[in-house]
């Protein structure tokens, strides 16, 4: 494959890891990366290590969008005076990173959108903002919630008529599990359950992943995305400590739910996910497993399942599927396929 150049959208818990896998896998040259505070934009290709160097511990995930920061307080694990990705040498201060990414646009084959959820909207307006800054090429996220799924596939003609081509939900759940749920559907002519099961385990990388815990936090039925935005780190750690550090979640709002039904796999109500996390232990609390139950044409009823090796982190179950599809969604992009495709569409279909 051609060498792909791209770039990542918020260097949090998930878009450093992000460049760091990005060095193990073909033909990936990363070219921009930014947070909220700054961007660093190199077409010879960014130093990774040097990026990563200068950010470790040292995260910008200050609890904010575009729409302003929030009550809770943030910048966890700040070392230095800068910030975020400015303290790297290859970066520079911006009052509007993602613009200075769209206004190179045309040199970035893929834009991997590491940015959080707080307000469901932030992503599909992001995309917005490409499409009118006249880009033309693969944009991916990772992100979790069913109903953003649908405001993409509203912009299904936008991006048709750009030249984009979106992937959506390819981190890990959805992503991973969601590509794994659909090949493992293809035994069946009917499938009438889905479960998705996960584990992790986030000792040592909670301080990095801490915006993924707000956002999983959201997922406890006393919550909701605002409720949880608004929570100051002390009150976390209280909900945390409620749980003696393991928080189990069940019936979450995960789009492997619309992205397995836009498939064609099964009804939407037929997934169903839940999860355990453990911020004070490594290991994780349950093996990750996907289970899919359906009839074959030969009237059986069977379960597929499908799980994850209990020592593959978070990061890795994110960033390699995520880097994987972002491959997957260029060669549909050069072959001039368009719009808006789930990790499911990419797997062999029904
Ligand atoms: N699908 C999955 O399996 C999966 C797993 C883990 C995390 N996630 C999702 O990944 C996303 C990122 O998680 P994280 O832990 O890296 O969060 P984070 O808070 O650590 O990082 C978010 C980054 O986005 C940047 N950002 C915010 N607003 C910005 C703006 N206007 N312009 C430029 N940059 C901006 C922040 O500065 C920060 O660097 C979350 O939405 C999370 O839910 C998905």
């Amino acid at each position: 494959m051609d060498e792909i150049t791209f770039a990542v959208l918020g260097t949090g818990g998930i878009g450093r890891r992000a460049l760091e896998v990005s060095q193990h896998k073909d033909a990936l040259t990363p070219v921009a990366a930014c947070d909220r505070h700054g961007v660093a934009v190199d077409f010879d290709g960014l130093d990774v290590d040097e990026l990563l160097a200068a950010t470790e511990g040292n995260i910008d995930n200050e609890v904010a969008t575009d729409g302003g920061t929030t009550a809770a307080e943030g910048g966890i694990k700040q070392h230095g005076e800068d910030r975020g990705v400015v303290a790297s040498s290859q970066a520079r201060p911006s009052e509007d990173s993602i613009q200075e990414i769209i206004d190179h646009g045309d040199r970035i084959d893929a834009v991997l959108l590491a940015l959080p959820n707080y307000e469901h909207d932030f992503i599909p307006r992001t995309a917005d903002r490409f499409a009118e800054g006249g880009y033309a090429g693969v944009m991916i996220d990772v992100l979790k919630r069913s109903r953003v799924i649908d405001m993409l596939d509203d912009r299904s003609d936008e991006f048709e008529e750009s030249g984009i081509t979106f992937i959506c939900g390819a981190g890990a759940t959805p992503g991973l599990l969601t590509g794994a749920a659909a090949l493992a559907a293809q035994s069946f002519v009917e499938v009438t359950d889905v479960d998705i099961h996960w584990g992790v385990g986030l000792k040592s990388g909670y301080e990095d992943n801490r915006g993924t815990v707000r956002e999983d936090i959201a997922h406890l039925p006393e919550y909701d995305i605002e409720t949880a935005r608004d929570l100051s780190e002390a009150e976390i750690e209280a909900i945390i400590d409620d749980h003696d550090g393991v928080i189990e979640f069940e019936d979450m709002e995960h789009a492997d739910d619309v992205l397995l039904e836009r498939a064609g796999v099964c009804d939407a109500e037929d997934v169903t996910v839940g999860g355990i996390l453990d911020v004070r232990n490594d290991e994780k609390p349950t093996t990750t497993t996907v289970r899919v139950t359906g009839r074959t044409f030969d009237g059986e009823t069977a379960t597929n399942t499908f799980q994850l090796g209990d020592e593959t982190s978070m990061e890795a179950n994110v960033n390699g599927p995520a880097l994987g599809y972002l491959k997957a969604g260029v060669r549909r992009n050069r072959a001039g396929e368009y719009g808006v495709f789930g990790p499911a569409d990419l797997m062999p279909g029904f």
